[in-house]
């Protein structure tokens, strides 16, 4: 069952009722927390929260503040779990995978308002209880009651000292920013190879737990960040000239957005694909871009919008046929005309386009696939699904992939290899080994094309790069707790010319 489909058709799940009176049905939680709990269920079932988010606010009949309290609720006790966990083990006397997962799930969400939210303490405590009646039953409701009870009597910094007493290092890092230990390393591993403070590394976890401001994009000749900012947008974005920010309401409660000539994407995404945009190629243009790794679309609907401003068009080719759907979704968006030169979608594996097509692109666009760990703030579940051993998995693909790219471009043509995690295993270590095979490619200062897309970016830092030679100097790496952005990494690759 595709990712997709899987988050459509969750079932409304509904708890035992054995232990359950019927006094107890009657003193429902509320609808915020018991949607919360939903996703939480959902989520541990192998839905994306932010994908499932919608279809349980629509089954709740949540919104406005009630929406935005289940949201905050249920995405920090995903994000927060790992420092609730211990605490949880604490005001329950038992190590929590010895739980019942249906009343980790509750205690969890208990957890998140006593020590994360602004809930006060007898209130968590009581909504807890009542959601654990009806989500549990009567008797775990009653371990719950006591659980909170010790849960509420200590306030949230009480509560860090004592769980990473004894810790240090990485281990207490996790524990207190709640990721797994391997992604602190991670990360760490990250600031180090861009030259950046190995103590920032407490700023990036952070980041990674604050939800990220919402970032529209207006799609060049199907809306303007003017006719956004019109219609409920609050103020133009920071970095990328087609971005805006909206600090309230729903997206889509705007009409471009509701109609795809505008979306939602990270202010980082947008500048990836402007800045392939902006790069200078030589010799003679063919007129075809392409995005090898299209799905779901928010790049090449970007690309696909700029092409055609300059009389280009759009190739844009995905792995799975239910991703590349949602690529021909945003790239037909209602009420405007189809792109021309038209857009064209292809599906299988980029690595296998170059067979065929090599040599025909201006310029292209590899967005791998790789393990996100740059945008955790927006998948709240991510950082307890990924595992060490993606980082591996991941790495002879990604080769693969950008050589491909660099094979389908054009002599005097541009690449960009991106993408949404700093980890160098994915960044520079993969463009360094797949350069040492090659004589025909040359790397293109990112720093200076992205000054010319966004020089307020410029001005703010100059683009974050580190000292030396190679990929590490020419390419880009943006970051969460300095740009505001996913930690997106941006590297420009030139094919070179028999003349060079
Ligand atoms: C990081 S995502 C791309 C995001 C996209 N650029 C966007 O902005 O919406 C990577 C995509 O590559 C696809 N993919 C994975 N392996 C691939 C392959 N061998 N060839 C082509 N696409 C692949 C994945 O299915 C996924 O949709």
């Amino acid at each position: 069952m595709s990712d997709q489909n899987r988050t459509r058709s969750q079932p409304e799940r509904r708890p035992g009722r054995t232990e359950r009176a019927p006094r107890d049905r009657a003193r429902r939680a509320d609808g915020a927390r018991t949607a919360a709990y939903q996703l939480l269920a959902a989520v541990d079932e192998g839905a994306f929260a932010n994908l499932e988010l919608p279809h349980v606010m629509r089954r709740f009949r949540l919104s406005g503040r009630d929406a935005a309290f289940a949201t905050e609720l249920a995405f920090g006790a995903l994000r927060m779990q790992g420092l609730y966990d211990p605490v949880i083990a604490r005001a329950t006397g038992r190590a929590v995978d010895t739980l019942d997962p249906e009343l980790l799930r509750t205690l969890r969400l208990g957890a998140h308002q006593a020590l994360g939210m602004r809930v006060p303490p007898h209130a968590a405590a009581d909504q807890t209880v009542a959601l654990a009646r009806w989500a549990n039953g009567a008797g775990p409701a009653r371990l719950v009651n006591a659980a909170m009870h010790r849960m509420t009597e200590k306030d949230r910094d009480t509560w860090l000292a004592e769980v990473t007493e004894g810790l240090t290092g990485a281990e207490r890092l996790a524990v207190a920013h709640s990721h797994p230990v391997w992604v602190v390393r991670a990360l760490q591993a990250g600031l180090i190879d861009r030259g950046r403070p190995v103590d920032e590394i407490e700023a990036v976890l952070e980041s990674q737990n604050t939800p990220a401001l919402v970032s529209l994009v207006a799609r060049p000749g199907w809306s303007t960040p003017e006719e956004l900012l019109e219609h409920g947008a609050t103020e133009p974005g920071r970095w990328a000239p087609s971005a805006v920010t909206l600090t309230e309401g729903a997206p889509s409660a705007l009409r471009a957005v509701a109609e795809g000539r505008a979306g939602v994407q990270d202010e980082g995404s947008q500048l990836s694909a402007l800045v392939l945009a902006a790069a200078t190629t030589t010799g003679e243009d063919t007129g075809r871009w392409l995005d090898l790794c299209a799905g779901p679309g928010g790049k090449a609907a970007l690309l696909a919008t700029t092409a055609t401003q300059r009389g280009a068009g759009l190739v844009a080719n995905e792995l799975h046929a239910h991703r590349a759907e949602l690529v021909r979704q945003a790239l037909h968006p209602q009420g405007v005309d189809p792109l021309d030169p038209p857009v064209e979608i292809t599906v299988g594996d980029g690595a296998d386009l170059a067979a065929d097509r090599s040599g025909q692109f201006d310029r292209v666009l590899v967005d791998v696939p790789c393990t996100g760990l740059g945008s955790l703030r927006r998948r709240p579940e991510a950082r307890w699904r990924r595992q060490l051993s993606d980082l591996a998995t991941l790495g002879p693909t990604q080769r693969s992939l950008l050589g491909a790219a660099l094979d389908l471009v054009r002599p005097g043509g541009v690449v960009a290899y991106v993408t949404c995690s700093p980890h160098p295993a994915e960044t520079s270590v993969v463009v360094d080994d797949v350069l040492k095979g090659r004589q025909d490619v040359e790397l293109v200062d990112t720093g200076a094309v992205l000054a010319e897309v966004s020089p307020q970016l410029a001005l703010h830092e100059a683009a974050g790069v580190p000292e030396g030679k190679g990929s590490r100097a020419s390419s880009v790496q943006l970051w969460p707790h300095v740009h505001g952005t996913d930690a997106m990494y941006i590297c420009l690759l030139r094919r070179t010319t028999p003349e060079d």
